[in-house]
């Protein structure tokens, strides 16, 4: 049997599994938290992909590995390879003036949704590096090359794989670094920089250079099918590395979506994003045009708030997260007029990045937790909901994924705000999957099957969005 690897690096976790490269069955998963906050050095990154290997059972069997990792994240290296600083990640908001003031600089929203698919918001790469040459200029200076989380993960695997040494987790911790020279991207992630034109393929230096005042080296994009790199593991087979992408790339690889499906994702990020055959450039910045890691497009919208509201909820309620699904569906819908705004890390789309949340509505009869725990639901899916209209396409399907899609209130609510049915796939690692089935497309022609859906119908109330969007227009900056 053939195997491949598929690795998640995301904002809470690194998940790993390892799959068989013709059918896609599971054989072996691992799992490994990333550190809280919202800058965090890479290297926590590295020892939670090398312990997720080795609950994974490592790399024995394993033909090709892929990474699908967190996108936007600004990692900057010195000369030698050296992380400069800590990493910050896509969720970090205090680029948002740099954001305004880079849109203000090149002539309005319009102008660079035309140069690279996306008006910048402090999510995005090139407004961290502004903030970097205007806060940190010494930082800013010894930047040799900036890459992206699965960029940087990528070459530390080509380092380990290069050594000859085999696999273990304490084996690989110091493994030599490459040359800069080696780093690669793939489009997808390249598309959430800010300083890469999805629709012509090509760096935009001249943007970089606007922002950052220099143009450090960037790594090479690699197409879909092209190789990042092939070494030998100690006395193993040659293990190929595939280009990887940004984890929600992998997740609509993983998923299998295909034109006319729209897929909303609760992970720490809420996203909502379509494939598309051409590029898209949408001046009001709701819809980021990126690139996808088939050679296609994902027009994309992202909320900073998902899942977390469910764990912040449970935390309130005192409850788990299944206690908090249970109470959710006691409380009738729309929670008796309590509306959630869940703006807790500040929000993207829409673009209040110093936003915090508010909960309005609130007497003696609903302040239960049984009304707590659905107005957070509902106020979570509003957002994704706004992100849905959005993306303004009239979708054959909506799938849901994530990790608060294994929430049975998230999947019977989800409808009722919607307004459409919600197909949802068996729970798993869509990302780490399509990561594993990019891989696959290295060493085989990979025919995996996907499983089950189950899909959830449900009468939309209107009512609750639109008490949402009153509550939107009261809360606090
Ligand atoms: N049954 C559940 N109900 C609600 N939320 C859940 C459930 N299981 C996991 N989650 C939440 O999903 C989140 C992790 O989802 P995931 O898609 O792995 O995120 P990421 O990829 O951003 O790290 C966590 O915040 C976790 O609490
Ligand atoms: O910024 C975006 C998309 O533009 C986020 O979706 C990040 O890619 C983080 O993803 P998760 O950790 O929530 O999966």
């Amino acid at each position: 049997m053939t195997l491949v690897a598929g690795v998640d690096s995301s904002t809470q976790s690194c998940k790993v599994v390892i799959r068989d490269a013709e059918t896609g069955e599971l054989v072996r998963q691992g799992r490994a938290t990333h550190p809280a906050g919202t800058e965090v050095h890479p290297s926590h990154w590295w020892t939670a992909l090398l312990r997720a290997l080795e609950e994974a059972g490592g790399l024995d069997g394993v033909a090709a590995i892929s990474v699908g990792g967190q996108q936007h994240g600004m990692v900057c290296l010195d000369e030698n390879g050296h992380v400069v600083r800590d990493a910050l990640l896509w969720n970090d908001t205090r680029s948002a003036q740099a954001a305004l003031d880079l849109v203000a600089e090149l002539g309005g929203p319009h102008v660079w949704a035309d140069a690279v698919g996306l008006v910048p918001v402090a999510s995005f790469t090139v407004t961290k590096l502004r903030w970097l040459a205007e806060h940190e200029p010494d930082n800013a200076r010894r930047t040799a090359a900036v890459c992206l989380p699965h960029d940087w993960l990528t070459w530390r695997l080509m380092g380990a794989l290069a050594s000859g040494v085999p696999f273990s987790a304490a084996a690989w911790a110091d493994a030599p670094l490459p040359p800069l020279s080696h780093l690669v991207t793939d489009r997808g992630d390249a598309s959430g920089t800010g300083y890469w034109s999805p629709a012509t393929g090509a760096y935009r230096t001249d943007l970089l250079k606007t922002a950052f005042g220099a143009v450090p080296l960037l790594p090479k994009v690699l197409g879909p099918t092209d190789e990042a790199g092939a070494a030998v593991a100690g006395g193993a087979g040659p293990i190929l590395i595939a280009p990887g992408t940004g984890d929600n790339m992998a997740a609509a690889l993983g998923v299998g979506a295909r034109p006319g499906d729209v897929v909303v994702s609760l992970g720490t990020s809420g996203t909502v994003f379509a494939v598309a055959e051409t590029p898209s450039a949408d001046p009001k910045g709701l819809v980021a045009g990126f690139a996808d890691a088939t050679g296609r497009f994902l027009p994309l919208v992202c909320t900073l708030n998902a899942a977390r509201v469910l764990d912040a909820a449970a935390r309130i309620a005192g409850v788990t997260l299944d206690e908090l699904s249970t109470l959710a569906l006691q409380a009738p819908p729309g929670a008796d007029g309590l509306t959630l705004v869940p703006y807790l890390e500040g929000e993207r789309t829409p673009n209040r990045p110093t936003a915090t949340g508010s909960v309005h509505g609130l007497t003696l009869a609903t302040a239960t937790p049984a009304h707590l725990a659905r107005a957070a639901v509902e106020g979570m899916l509003c957002g994704l909901a706004d992100a849905l209209d959005a993306l303004a396409m009239q979708p054959e399907r909506v799938l849901l994924i994530g990790g608060a899609a294994r929430s049975e209130a998230v999947r019977r609510i989800a409808p009722t705000i919607f307004g459409v049915p919600i197909t949802v796939p068996p729970p798993a690692e869509y990302v780490a999957d399509g990561a594993a089935f990019q891989a696959a497309t290295l060493v085989t022609t990979p025919d995996w099957q996907s499983g089950d859906t189950a899909v959830y119908e449900g009468d939309p109330v209107p009512s609750i969005r639109t008490r949402y969007a009153r509550a939107t227009g009261h809360i606090l900056d």
